[in-house]
């Protein structure tokens, strides 16, 4: 039946459910076209993203499918070329130029891949951890930035390593401090770049120990960004990304036996749209088109022969 006139006024005047509410990070069909001498690259193509405050997610992705250049809009580094992106409340696409350095000094903390990048090489561990702390400003006072300094390195299992230098340091120790150092002003999102991709597996076990540990403990959001799809054994949720697309979600959780379950969706967009995994298709001989049928408790996607006639 139609609906009434005073139906569609209701319906029109009711207050709008916005695509992911309140929650920590929201992008909403978010674009990033590249424009490089002439040519456009679209690195995100309608990018949908929801994480709520204190998770711990991991983007998986294929190298140029879109992570970087995610990593870049969430850092505040980047401006999409399109949606909505916002973090903690904040809109990293109107934000002015004042509030973004705000943004990247006090909401967001980074962790880069290369070890190097991360720690300053003459200061020790507890001096990289100082030095964020005594260049925000909020905390007088050198024992005070000491004790938090302290405090962090004890926390992720690097307490005994305060007085040395970086290279006096293993490389999952460096990257303990690093964290320790993305943690010093509190901030409520850690985003990581292949934090683990210049360490061995034991190594990176431990780094990925200490994130959960940073999230556990602080309840700061953590974001890892990588391309090694074993990282869904290490966080509670992970995002696939294709073609600049949010593809699949894999969910982490313990079984009956207590034994560790992940099980993998694919995500369907507001309007209906899915990815259907690359090796489904090829395994069916799947393209262009597919043949769905409603069924009570599924949909069926069948594969279509196409009839040579059909293209003319
Ligand atoms: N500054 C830029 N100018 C033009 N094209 C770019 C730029 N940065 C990224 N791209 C393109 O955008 C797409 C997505 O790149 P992006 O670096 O985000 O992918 P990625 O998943 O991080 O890959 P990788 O793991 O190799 O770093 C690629 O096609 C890339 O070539």
């Amino acid at each position: 039946m139609n609906p009434t006139l005073s139906e569609l006024e209701a319906r029109a005047s009711a207050p709008k459910t916005v695509f992911g509410g309140d929650a920590h990070i929201v992008c909403d069909n978010l674009v990033r076209i590249y424009k490089t001498e002439g040519v456009e690259v679209v690195a995100l193509q309608g990018l949908d993203l929801v994480v709520r405050e204190g998770e711990l997610v991991a983007i998986v992705g294929a190298s140029g499918s879109g992570k970087s250049t995610l990593l870049n809009v969430l850092s505040g580094l980047d401006v999409p070329t399109a949606g909505v992106a916002r973090v903690a409340g904040m809109d990293l696409l109107s934000m002015t130029a004042k509030d973004r350095l705000r943004y990247r000094r006090e909401v967001v903390g980074f962790i880069w891949q290369q070890t190097a990048r991360n720690l300053l090489p003459y200061l020790t561990a507890r001096e990289n951890v100082e030095l964020p702390i005594k260049l925000a400003g909020r905390v007088s006072g050198r024992a005070a930035r000491g004790e938090r300094a302290a405090r962090l390195l004890e926390l992720l299992g690097v307490g005994s390593r305060a007085g040395r230098r970086p290279a006096e340091l293993s490389g999952g120790e460096q990257q303990r401090v690093a964290i320790a150092v993305a943690l010093a002003n509190e901030p409520r999102l850690i985003l990581a770049d292949e934090p683990t991709g210049e360490l061995d597996s034991d190594t990176s076990e431990e780094v990925f120990e200490a994130l959960r540990t940073a999230n556990r403990e602080l309840g700061v959001t953590v974001v890892i960004v990588t391309h090694d799809p074993l990282v869904s054994e290490q966080v509670d949720r992970t995002i696939g990304i294709r073609d600049g697309r949010t593809s699949s979600e894999t969910l982490r959780r313990e079984g009956a036996e207590g034994q560790i379950v992940a099980e993998e969706y694919a995500v369907l967009d507001r309007v209906g749209r899915l990815q259907l995994p690359r090796d489904f298709m090829n395994a069916l001989d799947m393209e262009r088109r597919v043949r769905l049928e409603l069924e009570s408790d599924h949909i069926g996607v069948w594969p279509v022969r196409e009839e040579p006639s059909d293209e003319q």
